[in-house]
């Protein structure tokens, strides 16, 4: 008999660099750079690829891995004096081998906790003290689950401010064949359109151009039906009010360097993200962002799937 791989396994990816490697009880699995915190892969128990990733990502720094899931921290976007998306994408992170307790289901082994903490060069683009710990755990039917721990540590007695993203790259069939639900009749920040704010209209969400939204305080609960693979997936997030919707469509393809021409087809970013109104930790205060992601089959024949039984169930 074949021996089992262990639940968590440190390996080498791409360009040498550090990864975690996750399996699930079932077959599912993911791993998680310490480039980035960065998750670049979560498979179900069939090992079928759930988060894009692009074929001409860049594994290596100072350049954030193209899809999977980017942290944007202390930043997100480009609206304050940092980089675009803050820069906790691109440090290196370090296992974090004594994390404080944490609320968890004991019999679950596949998980890894992360720490980020600025180095003396950090502080002088962001003058702040803070702990960023990453818990990724595979649950045991396979769902990926991401939960941010960030502490103020300053000493001056300081608060500090931060937006922050979960910049989550889906893998989806074609995006024209995909809708989500859990959005509609929000408010929304056009990025298209400098920030300004519109209503979403009823119905549920589909693509047929390059989308930069960010939706305001929608619920805890989102779908993306991808009708051609037959799959939803479903997002629940925490602490997290916002979602950010992007998908670059054709001509913006072209202009990244690390991304194909055609990709756009197959990935949607669906972002739990705290953006309209930024966070404030007051010295010793700790904040708690978490993502829960999962994988179901749909068979969904137009109008058969009602959205209400995806977004209660
Ligand atoms: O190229 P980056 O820095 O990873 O950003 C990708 C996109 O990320 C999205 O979250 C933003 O809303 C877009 O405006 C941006 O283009």
């Amino acid at each position: 008999m074949a021996e089992e791989k262990p639940a968590v396994e440190l390996a080498k990816g791409v360009n040498g660099l550090d990864k975690v490697v996750l399996r699930g009880a079932r077959g599912s699995s993911a791993e998680v750079y310490l480039y980035g915190g960065h998750v670049t892969s979560w498979k179900n128990d069939h090992g079928e690829e759930l988060l894009f990733v692009s074929s001409k990502a860049i594994f290596k720094p100072p350049k954030a891995i193209r899809g999977g899931i980017p942290i944007c921290f202390p930043q997100f976007g480009s609206h304050g004096t940092l980089e675009q998306h803050g820069f906790a994408r691109n440090k290196l992170w370090s296992i974090d081998t004594d994390p404080p307790p944490f609320p968890t289901n004991s019999s679950n082994k596949a998980f890894v906790d992360l720490i980020l903490k600025p180095s003396e060069e950090d502080a002088k683009i962001w003058p702040h003290s803070y702990e960023f710990r990453l818990r990724v755990a595979l649950g045991p039917g396979g769902d990926l689950m991401l939960t941010s721990r960030i502490r103020n540590t300053n000493s001056d007695g300081k608060a500090f401010s931060y937006t922050f993203a979960y910049h989550t790259y889906f893998s989806v069939s074609d995006i024209s064949e995909v809708r989500v639900e859990g959005l509609e009749t929000l408010d929304y920040l056009d990025n298209l359109q400098e920030q300004e704010r519109f209503t979403e209209q009823g119905d549920a969400i589909t693509f047929e151009s390059e989308v930069d939204k960010i939706y305001l305080s929608t619920p805890s609960k989102i779908a993306i039906i991808d009708h051609e693979k037959k799959r939803t997936f479903v997002l629940r997030k925490d602490g997290l009010p916002d979602a950010v919707v992007w998908n670059p469509w054709d001509k913006k393809a072209k202009a990244m360097a690390d991304f194909g021409d055609d990709e756009y087809k197959h990935m949607l970013c669906i972002e739990a993200a705290a953006v309209e109104k930024p966070i404030t930790l007051k010295p010793g205060e700790e904040w708690k962002g978490r993502l829960e992601l999962s994988a179901v089959p749909s068979s969904y024949c137009s109008g058969q799937l009602d959205p209400q039984k995806v977004l209660q169930g």
